[in-house]
């Protein structure tokens, strides 16, 4: 039952042609998904949620859901681009990808009448997809550590080739890096999404396991990564010294016992207001929280077989 043909002189693709729509198709719900998940999820420290915009006086809730709507049909392009080039280098896939995101980036500005809603998620979700695309062409295991080391490999040398060596700086991230050394978006792939794996992961499926929560779960990722990701959004926004009270803030409640301390839905939301009054919002931190959501999902593909979707896990959550 596979869309599109296994490359020339080949049966089947490794893993069972069955399975490729299936994959495809999972992967593009586990994205749509997560982003989903991580716009609702209230209250969130300066970003857009159900309370309100935080900082942002551009784009509503509603911009995000019609967003999140109009790069949707791309997830699974990035997949079949991913799979289909399973054979080139790891670091020729980037180039493949990145014309296909430039598309879904056209796609995103169209929709929301050209506010920047899903930037850096369009750059994370391209090339998670694309690595499971290409995993899945391999015949290897979708498991984290695969698909975070492949969007490593995929972007090697990203960081050194389009900020150290770059020419004059044109956008926010690249001339951070020239301020600071930040290496934004570009740093967090090219280590294999190393925030993402040595904090909020660890904290989401822990404080799932414990309470059975994925909302509770999501705030305590959240957490993690205010806590610890150099986000190159607060910097843009309010300077080192902004990323520097987000990161002191969120270690704070962290230290007062996470999710688990009382009043700490009333803590998120004075977190919030206090961001807003700053015009800080922690845009990275947000990406890497769908990241995580996705990263901890990708279970879903070995759980599951093709006569199984897990429509329930991937479905979208009310809005
Ligand atoms: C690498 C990208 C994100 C470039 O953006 P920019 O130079 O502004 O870099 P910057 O690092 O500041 O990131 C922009 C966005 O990434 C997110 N972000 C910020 N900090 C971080 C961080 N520490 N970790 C992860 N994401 C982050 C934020 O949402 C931010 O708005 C990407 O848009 C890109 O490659 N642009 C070039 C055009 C292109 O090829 N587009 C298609 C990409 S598939
Ligand atoms: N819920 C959210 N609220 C706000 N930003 C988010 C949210 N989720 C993800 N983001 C990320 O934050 C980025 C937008 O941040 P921001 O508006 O600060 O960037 P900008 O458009 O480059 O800057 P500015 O608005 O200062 O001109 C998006 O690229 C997006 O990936």
């Amino acid at each position: 039952m596979g869309f599109y043909p296994p490359p020339p002189g080949r049966r089947a693709w490794p893993g069972g042609e069955s399975c490729s729509f299936h994959h495809q198709e999972l992967v593009a719900r586990l994205a749509h998904g997560a982003l989903i998940r991580e716009v609702l999820l209230t209250p969130k420290p300066g970003l857009v949620d159900r309370r309100n915009s935080g900082a942002h006086r551009d784009m509503g809730l509603d911009t995000f859901l019609t967003s999140a709507e109009a790069i949707a049909p791309w997830f699974s392009k990035f997949f079949l681009c991913g799979m289909s080039g399973h054979r080139s280098p790891a670091e020729h896939v980037l180039a493949m990808l990145r014309s296909d995101g430039v598309a879904c980036e056209k796609a995103m500005f169209a929709a929301t009448g050209g506010i920047n809603t899903h930037k850096g998620s369009v750059f994370a979700f391209g090339l998670l997809c694309g690595a499971v695309g290409r995993c899945h062409g391999q015949g290897r295991p979708l498991d984290v550590q695969t698909i975070c080391d492949e969007v490593a490999g995929i972007c090697r040398d990203l960081v050194e080739r389009e900020l150290d060596r770059a020419g004059e700086a044109t956008t926010a991230g690249e001339h951070l890096f020239h301020q600071y050394g930040l290496t934004g978006a570009r740093g967090e792939a090219a280590s294999g999404f190393q925030t993402v794996r040595t904090f909020s992961l660890p904290a989401f499926l822990a404080v799932e396991a414990e309470t059975g929560s994925e909302q509770l779960a999501l705030f305590a990722a959240l957490l993690a990564l205010l806590a610890s990701n150099a986000d190159t959004n607060l910097v843009a926004r309010g300077g080192p010294e902004g990323l520097l009270f987000v990161q002191r803030e969120a270690s704070r409640l962290l230290a007062e016992g996470g999710v688990h301390a009382p009043y700490f839905m009333a803590k998120m939301a004075a977190f919030d207001d206090a961001l807003i009054k700053r015009n800080l919002s922690p845009g990275g931190s947000a990406d890497l929280l769908a990241v995580t959501w996705f990263l901890a999902r990708l279970s879903l593909f070995r759980d599951h077989n093709d006569k199984n979707l897990p429509k329930e896990e991937v479905s979208d959550v009310d809005a």
